[in-house]
Protein backbone atom coordinates (compact mmCIF):
# COMPACT_ATOMS: atom_id res chain seq x y z
CA UNK A 1 0.00 0.00 0.00
CA UNK A 2 1.27 3.30 -0.76
CA UNK A 3 1.62 5.94 1.46
CA UNK A 4 1.32 9.22 -0.59
CA UNK A 5 2.75 12.79 0.60
CA UNK A 6 1.23 15.69 1.65
CA UNK A 7 1.48 16.93 -2.05
CA UNK A 8 0.28 14.13 -3.82
CA UNK A 9 -2.70 13.82 -1.67
CA UNK A 10 -3.96 17.52 -2.66
CA UNK A 11 -2.68 16.58 -6.45
CA UNK A 12 -5.00 13.65 -5.84
CA UNK A 13 -7.97 15.53 -4.54
CA UNK A 14 -7.45 17.79 -7.27
CA UNK A 15 -7.74 15.61 -10.30
CA UNK A 16 -10.11 13.32 -8.71
CA UNK A 17 -12.41 16.73 -9.25
CA UNK A 18 -11.29 17.22 -12.77
CA UNK A 19 -11.50 13.54 -13.70
CA UNK A 20 -15.16 12.88 -12.06
CA UNK A 21 -16.47 15.99 -13.52
CA UNK A 22 -17.06 16.95 -9.92
CA UNK A 23 -17.24 19.64 -7.06
CA UNK A 24 -14.10 19.54 -4.69
CA UNK A 25 -17.50 20.24 -1.90
CA UNK A 26 -18.82 16.68 -3.18
CA UNK A 27 -15.17 15.24 -2.34
CA UNK A 28 -15.56 16.99 1.04
CA UNK A 29 -19.35 15.37 1.08
CA UNK A 30 -18.13 11.58 0.13
CA UNK A 31 -15.42 12.36 3.31
CA UNK A 32 -17.99 13.22 6.04
CA UNK A 33 -20.58 10.92 4.73
CA UNK A 34 -17.74 7.62 5.05
CA UNK A 35 -17.23 8.98 8.54
CA UNK A 36 -20.83 9.09 9.36
CA UNK A 37 -21.26 5.36 7.53
CA UNK A 38 -18.40 4.10 10.10
CA UNK A 39 -19.97 6.04 13.38
CA UNK A 40 -23.95 5.26 12.05
CA UNK A 41 -23.11 1.22 11.91
CA UNK A 42 -21.43 1.27 15.11
CA UNK A 43 -23.83 3.45 17.49
CA UNK A 44 -26.91 2.61 15.39
CA UNK A 45 -28.66 5.68 17.02
CA UNK A 46 -27.31 5.09 20.57
CA UNK A 47 -28.37 8.66 22.25
CA UNK A 48 -24.88 9.14 23.33
CA UNK A 49 -23.86 12.94 23.35
CA UNK A 50 -21.26 13.80 20.69
CA UNK A 51 -18.86 16.64 20.44
CA UNK A 52 -18.02 17.32 16.97
CA UNK A 53 -15.00 19.80 16.96
CA UNK A 54 -14.10 21.36 13.52
CA UNK A 55 -10.94 23.71 12.28
CA UNK A 56 -11.40 26.28 9.68
CA UNK A 57 -10.25 24.35 7.13
CA UNK A 58 -11.30 20.87 4.89
CA UNK A 59 -10.44 18.80 7.84
CA UNK A 60 -12.85 21.21 9.20
CA UNK A 61 -15.44 21.07 6.86
CA UNK A 62 -15.12 17.41 7.00
CA UNK A 63 -16.37 17.66 10.64
CA UNK A 64 -19.03 19.73 9.28
CA UNK A 65 -20.50 17.03 6.98
CA UNK A 66 -20.61 14.48 9.82
CA UNK A 67 -22.30 16.89 12.20
CA UNK A 68 -24.85 17.69 9.70
CA UNK A 69 -25.68 13.57 8.54
CA UNK A 70 -25.46 12.81 12.37
CA UNK A 71 -27.87 15.33 13.34
CA UNK A 72 -30.45 14.43 10.07
CA UNK A 73 -29.74 10.90 11.11
CA UNK A 74 -31.00 11.72 14.82
CA UNK A 75 -27.98 11.74 17.20
CA UNK A 76 -27.39 13.83 19.87
CA UNK A 77 -24.60 16.42 18.51
CA UNK A 78 -22.93 19.37 19.37
CA UNK A 79 -20.88 21.14 16.87
CA UNK A 80 -17.91 23.49 17.87
CA UNK A 81 -16.00 25.43 15.66
CA UNK A 82 -12.22 25.77 16.66
CA UNK A 83 -11.58 29.65 15.65
CA UNK A 84 -7.75 29.45 15.08
CA UNK A 85 -7.52 31.59 12.54
CA UNK A 86 -10.35 33.49 9.71
CA UNK A 87 -9.17 32.81 7.13
CA UNK A 88 -12.17 29.67 5.98
CA UNK A 89 -11.83 27.35 3.44
CA UNK A 90 -14.31 27.75 0.47
CA UNK A 91 -15.74 24.59 1.14
CA UNK A 92 -15.99 24.88 5.02
CA UNK A 93 -18.27 27.93 4.49
CA UNK A 94 -20.48 26.37 1.60
CA UNK A 95 -21.00 23.12 5.05
CA UNK A 96 -21.08 25.88 7.34
CA UNK A 97 -24.14 27.09 5.23
CA UNK A 98 -25.18 23.57 4.78
CA UNK A 99 -25.24 22.92 8.63
CA UNK A 100 -27.24 25.99 9.75
CA UNK A 101 -30.14 24.54 7.20
CA UNK A 102 -30.56 21.71 9.01
CA UNK A 103 -30.33 22.80 12.67
CA UNK A 104 -31.04 25.79 14.77
CA UNK A 105 -28.27 24.86 17.29
CA UNK A 106 -25.83 26.13 15.40
CA UNK A 107 -22.08 25.52 15.60
CA UNK A 108 -20.68 27.29 18.44
CA UNK A 109 -17.72 29.52 18.54
CA UNK A 110 -14.84 28.70 20.16
CA UNK A 111 -12.02 31.27 20.53
CA UNK A 112 -10.10 30.82 23.96
CA UNK A 113 -10.36 28.63 27.08
CA UNK A 114 -13.42 29.93 28.19
CA UNK A 115 -15.01 28.51 25.68
CA UNK A 116 -13.91 24.46 26.44
CA UNK A 117 -17.25 22.52 27.07
CA UNK A 118 -17.93 19.98 29.86
CA UNK A 119 -17.38 16.69 27.80
CA UNK A 120 -17.76 13.69 29.85
CA UNK A 121 -15.96 10.50 29.67
CA UNK A 122 -19.22 8.45 27.98
CA UNK A 123 -19.12 11.60 25.08
CA UNK A 124 -17.77 10.66 22.00
CA UNK A 125 -15.05 13.71 20.85
CA UNK A 126 -14.53 13.91 16.95
CA UNK A 127 -11.46 15.98 16.28
CA UNK A 128 -11.51 17.49 12.95
CA UNK A 129 -9.66 20.30 13.62
CA UNK A 130 -6.45 19.81 11.71
CA UNK A 131 -5.75 17.16 8.64
CA UNK A 132 -2.55 17.36 6.54
CA UNK A 133 -2.64 20.85 6.06
CA UNK A 134 -0.86 21.72 9.58
CA UNK A 135 2.17 23.87 8.94
CA UNK A 136 2.95 25.48 11.65
CA UNK A 137 2.42 25.62 15.75
CA UNK A 138 -0.59 24.89 16.90
CA UNK A 139 -1.78 28.16 19.07
CA UNK A 140 -1.52 27.54 23.08
CA UNK A 141 -5.61 27.68 23.29
CA UNK A 142 -5.66 25.03 20.83
CA UNK A 143 -3.29 22.93 22.60
CA UNK A 144 -4.89 23.16 25.49
CA UNK A 145 -8.17 22.35 23.87
CA UNK A 146 -6.44 18.60 23.05
CA UNK A 147 -5.18 18.29 26.50
CA UNK A 148 -8.73 18.66 27.71
CA UNK A 149 -9.89 16.11 25.13
CA UNK A 150 -7.38 13.99 26.58
CA UNK A 151 -8.30 14.56 30.69
CA UNK A 152 -12.09 14.01 30.02
CA UNK A 153 -11.10 10.45 28.67
CA UNK A 154 -13.71 9.93 26.08
CA UNK A 155 -13.52 8.23 22.65
CA UNK A 156 -11.77 10.17 20.60
CA UNK A 157 -11.54 9.95 16.60
CA UNK A 158 -9.59 11.69 14.89
CA UNK A 159 -10.49 12.64 10.98
CA UNK A 160 -7.61 11.67 8.63
CA UNK A 161 -5.07 12.49 11.57
CA UNK A 162 -4.51 13.46 15.07
CA UNK A 163 -4.96 17.02 14.54
CA UNK A 164 -1.60 18.93 15.87
CA UNK A 165 0.90 15.82 13.97
CA UNK A 166 2.26 17.27 10.50
CA UNK A 167 2.54 14.71 7.17
CA UNK A 168 6.63 15.42 7.40
CA UNK A 169 7.97 16.14 10.45
CA UNK A 170 7.64 15.39 14.14
CA UNK A 171 5.84 18.23 16.06
CA UNK A 172 7.75 20.46 18.84
CA UNK A 173 5.22 19.77 21.33
CA UNK A 174 3.56 16.77 22.46
CA UNK A 175 1.57 18.06 23.97
CA UNK A 176 0.54 19.83 21.48
CA UNK A 177 -1.30 16.42 20.14
CA UNK A 178 -4.66 14.76 19.98
CA UNK A 179 -4.39 11.53 21.45
CA UNK A 180 -6.89 9.36 19.26
CA UNK A 181 -8.51 6.40 20.27
CA UNK A 182 -8.86 5.86 16.59
CA UNK A 183 -8.13 8.07 13.46
CA UNK A 184 -9.94 7.54 10.21
CA UNK A 185 -7.24 8.49 7.70
CA UNK A 186 -8.62 9.35 4.00
CA UNK A 187 -6.85 7.35 0.86
CA UNK A 188 -3.98 6.03 2.30
CA UNK A 189 -2.59 5.82 5.87
CA UNK A 190 0.53 8.10 7.02
CA UNK A 191 3.82 7.76 7.21
CA UNK A 192 3.51 9.26 11.18
CA UNK A 193 1.60 6.23 11.99
CA UNK A 194 4.76 3.96 11.72
CA UNK A 195 7.41 5.89 13.81
CA UNK A 196 8.39 5.15 16.88
CA UNK A 197 7.70 8.93 18.31
CA UNK A 198 4.14 9.91 16.54
CA UNK A 199 2.50 6.14 16.23
CA UNK A 200 1.51 6.70 20.09
CA UNK A 201 -0.93 9.21 18.98
CA UNK A 202 -3.29 6.99 17.76
CA UNK A 203 -4.51 3.74 19.09
CA UNK A 204 -5.69 1.96 16.00
CA UNK A 205 -6.62 3.47 12.65
CA UNK A 206 -8.29 2.49 9.61
CA UNK A 207 -7.73 3.95 5.86
CA UNK A 208 -11.80 5.03 4.38
CA UNK A 209 -11.99 5.00 0.44
CA UNK A 210 -13.57 8.24 -0.64
CA UNK A 211 -13.02 7.13 -4.47
CA UNK A 212 -10.05 8.95 -5.84
CA UNK A 213 -9.05 8.62 -9.19
CA UNK A 214 -8.38 5.21 -9.69
CA UNK A 215 -5.29 6.02 -12.47
CA UNK A 216 -3.73 8.61 -10.22
CA UNK A 217 -3.80 6.04 -7.17
CA UNK A 218 -2.50 2.79 -9.61
CA UNK A 219 -0.03 5.09 -11.47
CA UNK A 220 2.06 7.57 -8.62
CA UNK A 221 4.61 6.08 -7.62
CA UNK A 222 5.85 6.93 -4.16
CA UNK A 223 8.60 7.06 -1.67
CA UNK A 224 7.12 4.98 1.30
CA UNK A 225 5.09 1.80 0.93
CA UNK A 226 3.93 -0.13 3.39
CA UNK A 227 4.38 -3.92 2.89
CA UNK A 228 1.75 -6.64 3.55
CA UNK A 229 0.17 -9.83 2.37
CA UNK A 230 0.20 -8.42 -1.41
CA UNK A 231 3.09 -6.57 -1.38
CA UNK A 232 5.04 -9.31 -1.31
CA UNK A 233 3.22 -12.07 -3.10
CA UNK A 234 4.86 -11.12 -6.56
CA UNK A 235 7.89 -11.62 -4.89
CA UNK A 236 7.55 -15.21 -3.61
CA UNK A 237 9.65 -17.52 -5.99
CA UNK A 238 7.93 -21.10 -6.03
CA UNK A 239 9.82 -24.37 -6.40
CA UNK A 240 10.17 -26.24 -9.76
CA UNK A 241 9.02 -30.13 -8.54
CA UNK A 242 12.20 -31.07 -10.10
CA UNK A 243 14.64 -28.69 -8.02
CA UNK A 244 17.47 -30.18 -5.59
CA UNK A 245 19.52 -28.28 -3.12
CA UNK A 246 21.91 -26.87 -5.35
CA UNK A 247 19.00 -24.54 -6.45
CA UNK A 248 19.26 -22.39 -3.17
CA UNK A 249 22.53 -21.89 -2.68
CA UNK A 250 24.78 -22.16 0.08
CA UNK A 251 24.80 -19.83 3.09
CA UNK A 252 27.62 -19.11 5.13
CA UNK A 253 26.73 -17.72 8.71
CA UNK A 254 30.06 -15.95 10.28
CA UNK A 255 30.18 -15.07 14.10
CA UNK A 256 29.90 -16.03 16.99
CA UNK A 257 32.37 -15.59 20.38
CA UNK A 258 33.06 -17.74 23.75
CA UNK A 259 29.51 -17.51 25.23
CA UNK A 260 27.44 -15.93 21.64
CA UNK A 261 27.69 -19.00 19.97
CA UNK A 262 23.63 -19.48 20.08
CA UNK A 263 23.30 -16.11 17.67
CA UNK A 264 25.18 -18.16 14.99
CA UNK A 265 22.85 -21.27 15.78
CA UNK A 266 20.20 -19.25 15.64
CA UNK A 267 21.22 -17.51 12.44
CA UNK A 268 21.90 -20.70 10.71
CA UNK A 269 18.85 -22.73 11.49
CA UNK A 270 16.68 -19.29 10.19
CA UNK A 271 18.57 -19.45 7.03
CA UNK A 272 17.62 -23.21 6.25
CA UNK A 273 14.41 -22.82 7.36
CA UNK A 274 13.39 -19.90 5.39
CA UNK A 275 14.91 -22.56 2.33
CA UNK A 276 18.12 -22.46 1.35
CA UNK A 277 20.15 -25.61 0.03
CA UNK A 278 22.72 -25.78 2.34
CA UNK A 279 24.13 -23.91 5.69
CA UNK A 280 27.78 -23.99 6.86
CA UNK A 281 28.53 -21.93 10.21
CA UNK A 282 31.68 -20.22 10.72
CA UNK A 283 32.97 -20.12 14.47
CA UNK A 284 35.47 -20.20 16.90
CA UNK A 285 36.52 -23.81 18.10
CA UNK A 286 34.69 -23.22 21.14
CA UNK A 287 31.25 -23.35 19.60
CA UNK A 288 31.94 -26.71 17.45
CA UNK A 289 30.34 -29.20 19.63
CA UNK A 290 27.40 -26.79 20.52
CA UNK A 291 26.65 -26.05 17.16
CA UNK A 292 27.06 -29.85 15.68
CA UNK A 293 25.13 -31.16 18.33
CA UNK A 294 21.91 -28.40 18.42
CA UNK A 295 21.69 -27.98 14.89
CA UNK A 296 22.54 -31.44 12.61
CA UNK A 297 21.78 -30.07 9.65
CA UNK A 298 24.58 -27.71 9.12
CA UNK A 299 28.26 -28.17 8.49
CA UNK A 300 30.67 -26.22 10.06
CA UNK A 301 34.06 -24.86 9.58
CA UNK A 302 35.62 -23.04 12.91
CA UNK A 303 38.34 -20.40 13.04
CA UNK A 304 42.02 -21.67 14.45
CA UNK A 305 41.43 -19.12 17.71
CA UNK A 306 39.46 -20.72 20.48
CA UNK A 307 37.00 -17.91 21.38
CA UNK A 308 36.94 -15.26 19.00
CA UNK A 309 37.12 -14.80 14.87
CA UNK A 310 40.72 -13.94 13.42
CA UNK A 311 40.99 -14.94 10.39
CA UNK A 312 37.84 -15.82 8.03
CA UNK A 313 39.03 -18.31 5.80
CA UNK A 314 37.27 -21.36 3.90
CA UNK A 315 37.38 -23.55 1.05
CA UNK A 316 33.54 -23.41 -0.03
CA UNK A 317 32.22 -21.30 -2.11
CA UNK A 318 28.70 -20.00 -0.52
CA UNK A 319 26.64 -18.03 -2.13
CA UNK A 320 25.80 -15.38 0.30
CA UNK A 321 27.52 -14.63 3.24
CA UNK A 322 26.22 -13.46 7.15
CA UNK A 323 28.65 -11.52 9.09
CA UNK A 324 28.46 -10.23 12.84
CA UNK A 325 25.72 -12.70 15.12
CA UNK A 326 27.46 -12.94 18.17
CA UNK A 327 30.84 -12.08 16.94
CA UNK A 328 32.15 -9.42 19.34
CA UNK A 329 34.82 -6.66 18.76
CA UNK A 330 37.48 -8.05 19.76
CA UNK A 331 40.96 -6.53 17.57
CA UNK A 332 41.53 -9.52 16.37
CA UNK A 333 37.79 -10.25 14.68
CA UNK A 334 38.27 -6.59 13.61
CA UNK A 335 41.36 -7.21 11.50
CA UNK A 336 39.89 -10.27 10.37
CA UNK A 337 37.01 -8.72 8.92
CA UNK A 338 38.86 -6.25 7.28
CA UNK A 339 41.27 -8.85 5.10
CA UNK A 340 38.06 -10.66 4.42
CA UNK A 341 36.37 -7.63 3.00
CA UNK A 342 39.16 -6.61 1.08
CA UNK A 343 38.86 -10.12 -0.82
CA UNK A 344 35.35 -10.94 -1.10
CA UNK A 345 33.05 -10.39 -3.59
CA UNK A 346 29.93 -12.68 -2.33
CA UNK A 347 27.01 -10.87 -1.18
CA UNK A 348 26.94 -9.75 2.18
CA UNK A 349 24.38 -9.41 5.14
CA UNK A 350 26.20 -7.46 7.85
CA UNK A 351 24.18 -7.42 11.81
CA UNK A 352 25.32 -6.68 15.63
CA UNK A 353 28.96 -6.60 15.73
CA UNK A 354 29.39 -6.69 12.10
CA UNK A 355 27.68 -3.45 12.40
CA UNK A 356 29.72 -2.18 15.32
CA UNK A 357 32.60 -3.02 13.68
CA UNK A 358 31.61 -1.49 10.57
CA UNK A 359 30.65 2.08 12.62
CA UNK A 360 33.77 2.84 14.34
CA UNK A 361 35.81 1.74 11.11
CA UNK A 362 34.13 3.68 8.49
CA UNK A 363 37.04 3.05 5.95
CA UNK A 364 35.48 -0.60 5.97
CA UNK A 365 32.00 0.55 4.23
CA UNK A 366 33.87 1.24 0.82
CA UNK A 367 34.94 -2.77 0.92
CA UNK A 368 31.51 -3.86 0.98
CA UNK A 369 29.96 -5.30 -2.60
CA UNK A 370 27.01 -3.32 -3.63
CA UNK A 371 23.60 -3.72 -1.94
CA UNK A 372 24.87 -5.46 1.35
CA UNK A 373 22.50 -5.31 3.67
CA UNK A 374 22.74 -4.21 7.03
CA UNK A 375 20.75 -4.83 9.72
CA UNK A 376 20.78 -2.49 12.73
CA UNK A 377 18.74 -1.81 15.90
CA UNK A 378 18.19 2.01 16.92
CA UNK A 379 21.14 2.23 18.70
CA UNK A 380 23.42 -0.03 16.18
CA UNK A 381 21.82 2.62 13.94
CA UNK A 382 22.81 5.54 15.86
CA UNK A 383 26.72 4.23 15.74
CA UNK A 384 26.58 3.78 11.68
CA UNK A 385 24.59 6.94 10.73
CA UNK A 386 25.13 9.65 13.80
CA UNK A 387 22.55 10.81 16.15
CA UNK A 388 19.17 12.00 14.74
CA UNK A 389 17.41 15.19 15.79
CA UNK A 390 13.74 12.95 15.33
CA UNK A 391 12.43 10.05 13.54
CA UNK A 392 12.17 12.35 10.47
CA UNK A 393 15.65 13.04 10.88
CA UNK A 394 16.51 9.66 11.23
CA UNK A 395 15.29 8.87 7.85
CA UNK A 396 16.97 11.27 5.61
CA UNK A 397 20.32 10.50 7.33
CA UNK A 398 19.18 6.83 6.76
CA UNK A 399 18.26 7.29 2.85
CA UNK A 400 21.91 9.65 2.47
CA UNK A 401 23.90 7.00 3.86
CA UNK A 402 22.23 4.20 1.99
CA UNK A 403 22.72 6.37 -1.20
CA UNK A 404 26.59 6.75 0.12
CA UNK A 405 27.60 3.36 0.34
CA UNK A 406 24.77 1.55 -1.93
CA UNK A 407 23.33 0.17 1.18
CA UNK A 408 20.15 -1.77 2.13
CA UNK A 409 19.57 -0.83 5.77
CA UNK A 410 16.61 -2.33 7.62
CA UNK A 411 15.91 0.00 10.58
CA UNK A 412 14.42 -2.59 13.26
CA UNK A 413 11.97 -1.95 15.70
CA UNK A 414 7.75 -2.12 15.67
CA UNK A 415 7.15 -1.81 11.90
CA UNK A 416 10.84 -1.87 10.61
CA UNK A 417 11.61 -0.23 7.80
CA UNK A 418 14.02 -1.04 4.67
CA UNK A 419 15.65 1.76 3.09
CA UNK A 420 17.10 2.21 0.03
CA UNK A 421 18.49 5.37 -1.78
CA UNK A 422 15.10 7.56 -1.16
CA UNK A 423 12.30 4.42 -0.96
CA UNK A 424 11.25 3.04 2.32
CA UNK A 425 9.38 -0.12 2.70
CA UNK A 426 7.30 -0.30 5.66
CA UNK A 427 6.59 -3.60 7.51
CA UNK A 428 2.97 -4.25 8.64
CA UNK A 429 3.82 -7.67 10.49
CA UNK A 430 5.57 -8.44 13.73
CA UNK A 431 4.60 -7.60 17.39
CA UNK A 432 6.24 -7.34 21.17
CA UNK A 433 6.72 -10.94 21.11
CA UNK A 434 9.55 -9.95 18.96
CA UNK A 435 11.14 -8.03 21.64
CA UNK A 436 13.44 -10.64 22.83
CA UNK A 437 17.00 -11.78 22.44
CA UNK A 438 17.97 -13.23 19.41
CA UNK A 439 15.24 -12.41 17.48
CA UNK A 440 17.54 -10.26 15.69
CA UNK A 441 19.70 -13.01 14.53
CA UNK A 442 16.72 -14.72 13.48
CA UNK A 443 16.21 -11.74 10.78
CA UNK A 444 19.49 -11.89 9.91
CA UNK A 445 19.41 -15.98 8.76
CA UNK A 446 16.00 -15.63 6.98
CA UNK A 447 17.18 -12.54 4.58
CA UNK A 448 20.38 -14.55 4.38
CA UNK A 449 18.24 -17.49 3.42
CA UNK A 450 16.37 -15.72 0.80
CA UNK A 451 19.34 -14.28 -1.09
CA UNK A 452 20.98 -17.76 -1.37
CA UNK A 453 17.63 -18.89 -3.07
CA UNK A 454 17.59 -15.93 -5.62
CA UNK A 455 16.30 -12.94 -4.59
CA UNK A 456 17.70 -9.98 -5.16
CA UNK A 457 19.11 -8.36 -1.81
CA UNK A 458 16.00 -5.72 -1.80
CA UNK A 459 13.34 -8.32 -2.09
CA UNK A 460 15.25 -10.84 0.16
CA UNK A 461 15.15 -8.12 2.99
CA UNK A 462 11.30 -6.46 2.39
CA UNK A 463 10.24 -10.35 2.31
CA UNK A 464 12.23 -11.41 5.22
CA UNK A 465 11.49 -8.60 7.25
CA UNK A 466 7.69 -10.05 6.49
CA UNK A 467 8.20 -13.24 6.94
CA UNK A 468 9.79 -12.64 9.98
CA UNK A 469 6.91 -10.73 11.69
CA UNK A 470 4.52 -12.78 10.05
CA UNK A 471 5.59 -16.03 11.61
CA UNK A 472 5.75 -14.02 14.95
CA UNK A 473 2.66 -13.19 14.57
CA UNK A 474 1.11 -16.85 14.12
CA UNK A 475 3.69 -17.78 16.80
CA UNK A 476 2.26 -15.67 19.49
CA UNK A 477 -1.36 -16.96 19.09
CA UNK A 478 0.22 -19.81 20.98
CA UNK A 479 2.97 -18.95 23.25
CA UNK A 480 1.51 -15.08 23.98
CA UNK A 481 4.02 -12.19 23.91
CA UNK A 482 6.15 -13.04 27.19
CA UNK A 483 6.65 -16.24 26.14
CA UNK A 484 7.81 -16.16 22.71
CA UNK A 485 11.26 -16.61 22.01
CA UNK A 486 13.42 -16.55 18.45
CA UNK A 487 13.31 -20.04 18.31
CA UNK A 488 9.69 -20.14 18.06
CA UNK A 489 10.01 -17.59 14.86
CA UNK A 490 11.96 -20.01 13.26
CA UNK A 491 9.78 -23.09 13.97
CA UNK A 492 6.87 -20.86 12.63
CA UNK A 493 8.45 -19.83 8.96
CA UNK A 494 6.71 -23.27 7.79
CA UNK A 495 3.54 -21.13 8.77
CA UNK A 496 3.89 -17.63 7.26
CA UNK A 497 5.19 -18.75 4.37
CA UNK A 498 1.34 -20.79 3.80
CA UNK A 499 0.06 -17.78 5.22
CA UNK A 500 0.67 -16.13 1.87
CA UNK A 501 -1.47 -18.58 0.02
CA UNK A 502 -4.84 -18.34 2.70
CA UNK A 503 -6.69 -15.75 4.40
CA UNK A 504 -7.51 -13.04 2.52
CA UNK A 505 -6.04 -9.68 4.05
CA UNK A 506 -8.56 -7.03 4.67
CA UNK A 507 -9.12 -4.78 0.85
CA UNK A 508 -6.06 -2.06 0.37
CA UNK A 509 -8.80 1.13 1.19
CA UNK A 510 -10.64 -0.60 4.40
CA UNK A 511 -7.44 -1.15 5.85
CA UNK A 512 -7.38 -1.39 9.89
CA UNK A 513 -4.81 -1.37 11.98
CA UNK A 514 -5.09 -2.39 15.89
CA UNK A 515 -2.76 -2.17 18.22
CA UNK A 516 -2.33 -3.92 22.04
CA UNK A 517 -3.73 -0.96 24.37
N1 LIG B 1 -11.24 18.01 -1.37
C1 LIG B 1 -11.57 18.03 -0.10
O1 LIG B 1 -12.29 18.88 0.33
C2 LIG B 1 -11.04 17.02 0.76
C3 LIG B 1 -10.63 17.41 2.01
N2 LIG B 1 -10.12 16.58 2.84
C4 LIG B 1 -9.70 17.08 4.15
O2 LIG B 1 -8.91 18.21 3.98
C5 LIG B 1 -7.87 18.20 4.93
C6 LIG B 1 -6.82 19.16 4.52
O3 LIG B 1 -7.44 20.41 4.54
P1 LIG B 1 -6.70 21.80 4.50
O4 LIG B 1 -5.68 21.78 3.45
O5 LIG B 1 -7.74 22.83 4.43
O6 LIG B 1 -5.95 21.87 5.86
P2 LIG B 1 -6.39 21.66 7.36
O7 LIG B 1 -7.85 21.57 7.52
O8 LIG B 1 -5.58 20.57 7.87
O9 LIG B 1 -5.81 22.99 8.02
C7 LIG B 1 -6.57 24.18 8.00
C8 LIG B 1 -5.84 25.43 7.58
O10 LIG B 1 -5.16 25.97 8.67
C9 LIG B 1 -3.95 26.55 8.28
N3 LIG B 1 -3.01 26.21 9.33
C10 LIG B 1 -2.10 25.24 9.32
N4 LIG B 1 -1.44 25.18 10.47
C11 LIG B 1 -1.99 26.13 11.25
C12 LIG B 1 -1.76 26.54 12.58
N5 LIG B 1 -0.86 25.96 13.35
N6 LIG B 1 -2.50 27.54 13.09
C13 LIG B 1 -3.44 28.13 12.34
N7 LIG B 1 -3.71 27.78 11.07
C14 LIG B 1 -3.00 26.79 10.53
C15 LIG B 1 -3.57 25.90 6.99
O11 LIG B 1 -3.00 26.88 6.16
C16 LIG B 1 -4.87 25.32 6.45
O12 LIG B 1 -5.35 26.11 5.42
C17 LIG B 1 -7.50 16.75 4.97
O13 LIG B 1 -6.78 16.43 6.11
C18 LIG B 1 -8.87 16.12 4.94
O14 LIG B 1 -9.41 16.01 6.23
C19 LIG B 1 -10.33 15.23 2.55
O15 LIG B 1 -11.60 15.06 2.92
C20 LIG B 1 -10.16 14.85 1.12
C21 LIG B 1 -11.02 15.67 0.27
N1 LIG C 1 7.77 -4.24 19.60
C1 LIG C 1 8.14 -4.87 18.49
N2 LIG C 1 7.26 -5.05 17.48
C2 LIG C 1 7.64 -5.68 16.35
N3 LIG C 1 8.88 -6.16 16.13
C3 LIG C 1 9.79 -6.02 17.08
C4 LIG C 1 9.48 -5.36 18.30
N4 LIG C 1 10.61 -5.36 19.07
C5 LIG C 1 11.56 -5.98 18.36
N5 LIG C 1 11.08 -6.37 17.15
C6 LIG C 1 11.84 -7.05 16.09
O1 LIG C 1 12.69 -8.04 16.69
C7 LIG C 1 14.00 -8.00 16.14
C8 LIG C 1 14.99 -7.60 17.23
O2 LIG C 1 16.30 -7.52 16.72
P1 LIG C 1 17.57 -7.22 17.64
O3 LIG C 1 17.29 -6.03 18.51
O4 LIG C 1 18.75 -7.19 16.76
O5 LIG C 1 17.60 -8.48 18.59
P2 LIG C 1 18.80 -9.46 18.98
O6 LIG C 1 20.06 -8.65 18.95
O7 LIG C 1 18.45 -9.92 20.36
O8 LIG C 1 18.80 -10.58 18.01
C9 LIG C 1 13.93 -7.01 14.99
O9 LIG C 1 13.61 -7.67 13.79
C10 LIG C 1 12.78 -6.09 15.40
O10 LIG C 1 12.16 -5.47 14.31
K1 LIG D 1 -7.99 15.79 12.54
Amino acid sequence: MKIFSKEQIYEGDKLTTERQGIHSTDLMERAGEQIFNWMHLRMQGAQVPIHVFCGIGNNGGDGLVLARHLILAGYSVKTYVVNYSHKRSKDFLINYDRIKNVTKDWPILMESEEDFPMIAQDDIIVDAVFGVGLNRPVANWVQALFRHFKTSNAFTLSIDIPSGLYLDKTPEHESGIVNASYTLSFTCPKLVFFLPETAQFTKQWEVLDIGLDAEFMQTTQTDAVIIGKYEVLPIYKPRDPFSHKGHFGHCLVVGGSYGKIGAVILASRAALSSGCGLVTSYIPKCGYTALQASFPEAMVITDNDENHITDIHFEIAPSVIAVGVGMGTDYKTISALENFLKHNNTPLVIDADGINILAKNQSFLKLLPKQTVLTPHPKELERLIGKWSDDFDKLEKAKAFSKKHDVILVIKGAHSITVYGNMLYINSTGNPGLATAGSGDVLTGIITGLISQGYDALSATVFGVYLHGKSADIAVEDYGYQSLIASHVIEYFGAAYLDLFKQPEPVEDNTENKKES
